[in-house]
């Protein structure tokens, strides 16, 4: 495996992870910043001035970690004692020990990407983890809220959508049934557009009818696995034993009902039998999804005054009760490894992954860590670019938000990159791409 080619700024200046550390990160500090100031009386009513000291030193320590990134210094190890402290610190070593040249320190620009974005969001919870008795608190969540209401037209459609699907299942032949799972993949596909640490945390809802622009955006879906998809699907429902297809969440809000919709039609179409959903168990890239957000959601869709909504936020109600949706946690999936790592680093989620007979990973971050986060020939294999990391029949559901993609065919990405400089990064093509299966 070829370490020379991770995405690291100082190799690549001005490239889009360049970009990402110098403009977008700051701005997502600054906002989590705001978000504390604005909670400063909720702090006091809740803890007096316990709560206003609790505040003051997060705000210290954010602004802090702004000045560390902005002035390039080097990262260092986390102070407060958590399930991943020592893992991450020692993955922080290992940061080091790959570094020969200058005072040997690893620096924010001087290090990998995918390891530098991913420890801002870990110092964000270092910082507010120091700050007792305000150390549940969720810095983004006010964002995810916002993304979710703004969206809420938009989902309002989509619950419509379902429930009259629901009700004629039953009746569908196999063919609108097929064509029923396509429709539902490609929205839960394209809801992968609202995330919010792209737009550095500014709002990013979905404000259209989705189901009616799924024709116009066909022709931005690059690798296209959903037939095989539908086929995996359909010979373990041929077997008749139970079959587990394991969601890994990416981004809470409007992405998040598009993706409980797909997982609710898996189970009334008796396509699946069981979901499993794999989230953060720390606040993530702004808008990734914790246990409190999955909950939170579905309260908010039972609550809705729209009836069709609110059915189905019954409904998803139900299915977590009746264990045939599970919400799983892992340390994991915030830690700066890639997935290749997993079966050494986190033995119990790789053996708990190997028991889905499918599992659908939702999300651009989701891609960078199955595929290394490397800087990738368009046409190497996904299943070589995946490193050995082979839990189970795996399909990823992204669009493209960072320069790396696998798989395309000779000629393919140098032919979008001609006709559009940005095609690795605005969000505007998608992929289905899957792995073990047909
Ligand atoms: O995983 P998601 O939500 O689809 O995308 C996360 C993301 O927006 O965050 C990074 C930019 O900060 C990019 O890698 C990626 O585009
Ligand atoms: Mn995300």
């Amino acid at each position: 495996m070829l370490l020379s080619n991770i995405w690291c700024m100082r190799l690549f200046c001005r490239s889009f992870a360049y970009l990402t550390i110098k403009d977008r990160l700051p701005q997502i500090l600054t906002k989590a910043i705001d978000s504390l100031h604005r909670h400063k009386n909720e702090f006091f009513e809740k803890y007096g001035e316990e709560g206003m000291e609790a505040e003051k030193k997060a705000i210290s320590l954010l602004s802090k970690l702004r000045n560390e990134l902005q002035t390039d210094k080097p990262v260092t190890p986390l102070v407060e004692k958590y399930i991943d402290t020592d893992i991450w610190n020692q993955y922080l070593e290992y940061q080091q020990s790959l570094i020969s040249e200058s005072d040997g320190k690893a620096r924010w620009f001087y290090s990998p990407w995918l390891f530098v974005e991913c420890y801002m969001y870990r110092r964000i919870h270092d910082a507010i983890i120091q700050s007792p008795p305000i150390d549940y608190f969720d810095v983004f969540k006010e964002s995810k809220g916002q993304n979710f209401f703004e969206s809420q037209e938009s989902a309002v459609i989509l619950c419509t959508h379902l429930q009259q699907l629901k009700s004629r299942v039953g009746h569908l032949s196999r063919e609108q049934l097929r064509s029923e799972f396509f429709r539902l993949l490609q929205i839960s596909l394209w809801g992968n557009k609202c995330d919010l640490s792209l737009s550095g945390g500014e709002t990013s809802a979905q404000k259209s009818n989705l189901i009616n622009s799924l024709d116009d955006l066909k022709p931005f879906i690059l690798v296209n696995d959903m037939e095989r998809l539908w086929s995996l699907l359909c010979k373990e429902e041929e077997k008749a034993s139970a079959v587990r297809v394991a969601i890994v969440l990416d981004n809470s809000g409007f992405e998040l009902v598009t993706d409980l919709i797909l997982a609710d039609f898996l189970l009334s179409s008796k396509l699946a039998t069981e979901v499993h959903f794999y989230g953060k168990i720390i606040p993530w890239f702004v808008s990734d999804t914790t246990i409190h957000d999955f909950n939170w959601l579905i309260k908010q869709v039972k609550r809705s005054d729209h009836k069709w909504m609110s059915r189905c936020g019954g409904d998803w109600k139900n299915y977590v009760k009746m264990g045939r949706w599970v919400y799983v946690d892992h340390m994991f999936w915030t830690l700066p490894h890639e997935f290749s790592a997993m079966s050494q680093v986190a033995p119990d989620l790789y053996a708990e992954l190997q028991k889905a007979h499918l599992i659908l990973f939702k999300g651009d971050l989701n891609y960078r860590k199955l595929t290394g986060d490397r800087k990738w020939e368009f046409t190497v294999p996904f299943h070589q670019a995946l490193n050995g990391f082979h839990p189970a029949p795996l399909c990823s559901i992204r669009t493209l938000k960072a320069e790396i993609q696998v798989g395309l065919q000779p000629g393919q990405g140098e032919q979008l990159a001609a006709a559009d400089p940005s095609w690795l990064t605005m969000g505007k093509y998608g992929i289905f791409q899957s792995d073990g299966l047909l």
